[in-house]
């Protein structure tokens, strides 16, 4: 039996000028699975979710989510998705609570709704002593955090993270970790973009690869990582970089004349 598409990605093309950030890519993210899709710095991964959320319209192709056309659909959609952006702006002469209450509006769900929710929410992610601090005085992992309390307070279907562990210290990022752990326990599907392929492995059951605007490999973690011992090494190989001696012309460095 196939399995459902969480969402699904044909022809998808982005140019920026002469340079060609995505190129053609083709991609079947299942259901309910702990998605990641890796590739190095430029890689193309930031463009794609942006493509896929909404964000940023695409030359060429299209993204089905939960079998909606992102782009023809965008109000059916955008209620079924959650979004941790890259670089993140939030409202920061709001404080956590009130950020949440102002989210939890503009879903539209009720007033009551969203108090318990928000109570809940900042509680699981370890906010509740700062929920009546300002947001411009929240750290990076706390800002993280309320960016993805803000993101699951709707209960969306899919949740798209752009690095969502970056500059996140290692106790918020278990926090994290835990919350997304629940949360695709219920049957949701979680899409993550990292270059942390340890994190990536740990996590996620189902892997896309992508590098120079292309996916070189998708598929669940143990058809990506092939006959490989890792990811890391399954990706290096699949990435072009596997056999390359970083730092052989070095030769000045650590040693002879400074
Ligand atoms: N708005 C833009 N204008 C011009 N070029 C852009 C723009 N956004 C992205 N690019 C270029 O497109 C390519 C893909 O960028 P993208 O941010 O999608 O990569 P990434 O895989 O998310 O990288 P990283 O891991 O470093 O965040 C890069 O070469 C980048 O410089």
């Amino acid at each position: 039996m196939t399995e459902a598409a969480a969402v699904r990605v044909s022809g998808l093309w982005k140019r920026f000028g002469e340079h060609v950030a995505v190129a053609g890519i083709d991609l079947v993210l299942p259901a309910g699975r702990f998605i990641g899709l890796v590739g190095p710095n430029g890689a193309g991964k930031t463009t794609t979710l942006s493509m896929a959320t909404g964000l940023l319209r695409p030359d060429q192709g299209t993204v089905e989510v939960v079998g909606h056309d992102v782009w023809r659909d965008p109000v059916r959609v955008k209620a079924r998705i959650g979004v941790l952006p890259e670089g993140l702006r939030l409202f920061e002469r709001l404080s956590g609570r009130e950020l949440l209450a102002y989210t939890g509006r503009l879903r539209g769900l009720p007033g009551a709704e969203v108090d318990k929710r928000a109570t809940q929410l900042l509680d699981v992610l370890d906010l509740a002593g700062a929920q009546h601090k300002l947001v411009v005085d929240y750290s990076t992992g706390m800002r993280k955090k309320i960016g993805l309390a803000a993101a699951l307070l709707h209960n969306p279907e899919v949740l798209f993270l752009d690095e969502p562990f970056e500059g996140v210290d290692p106790v918020s990022a278990q926090t994290i970790r835990g919350v997304l752990e629940r949360y695709t326990a219920s049957g949701a599907t979680v899409v993550f973009s990292s270059h942390v392929m340890e994190l990536v492995e740990s996590l996620c059951d189902w892997v896309a690869v992508m590098a120079a605007g292309r996916i070189r490999a998708q598929g669940t973690l143990a058809e990506v990582r092939g006959a490989e011992t890792s990811l890391q090494r399954a990706f290096l190989e699949l990435v072009g970089a596997g056999g390359r001696d970083a730092g052989s012309d070095l030769d000045w460095l650590g040693g002879g004349p400074r």
